[in-house]
């Protein structure tokens, strides 16, 4: 159970206005990594809204990836067959946290360590979904991220 006034980590980012800020600036740098370009070059317009939208339902925002895009199966599906590799899935989320540095979303050891538990969890599970054989577990559930161990945002004294 969530202790009162603890906020979620949708919360603390700052919302899905921060989410998309995130992701619409990640994949506009995507092109300038000679890693990550490669690898979206045919993604659709709509991809930093869904990932935004993704995100948000992960780390305790509204549930719109699910009620609207199909849920944790659908993204799963578009990780099918990619082939992705740990250096690309390092690269991957370098840049996100770089870009995050770079919209000066907040840095406080406790948000940050958080939201690298999730997207280490999350980027390795890309990877797994895209090797040759994977398949969709049409139940899978929607993954939910809180603070862990640290119990909520830092605070000071
Ligand atoms: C926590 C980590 C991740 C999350 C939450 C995530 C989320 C998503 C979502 C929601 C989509 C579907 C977007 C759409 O509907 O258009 C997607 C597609 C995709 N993701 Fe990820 N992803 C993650 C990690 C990665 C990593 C590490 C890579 C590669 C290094 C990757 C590569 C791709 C590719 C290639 C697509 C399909 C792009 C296309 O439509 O052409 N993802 N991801």
């Amino acid at each position: 159970m969530t202790a009162p006034n603890v906020p979620t980590l949708y919360e603390w980012l700052g919302g899905i206005e921060a989410l998309l800020r995130l992701t619409t600036r990640f994949y506009q740098r995507v092109p300038d990594d000679p890693v990550l370009k490669p690898i979206f070059e045919h993604m659709g317009v709509d991809h930093p809204a869904h990932v935004a939208a993704f995100l948000a339902e992960v780390l305790g925002g509204p549930q719109d990836y699910s009620s609207r895009y199909g849920g944790h199966p659908e993204m799963i599906r578009h990780h099918l067959n990619r082939h992705l590799s740990n250096e690309q899935r390092k690269a991957w989320l370098a840049l996100l946290l770089d870009t995050a540095d770079e919209l000066r979303l907040p840095d406080d050891p406790e948000f940050r360590s958080a939201l690298v538990g999730y997207l280490e969890w999350g980027t390795r599970l890309a990877v797994i979904n895209s090797q040759p054989g994977a398949t969709v577990d049409v139940h899978a559930p929607m993954p939910k991220w809180g603070w862990g161990e640290v119990k909520g945002p830092y605070r000071p004294e």
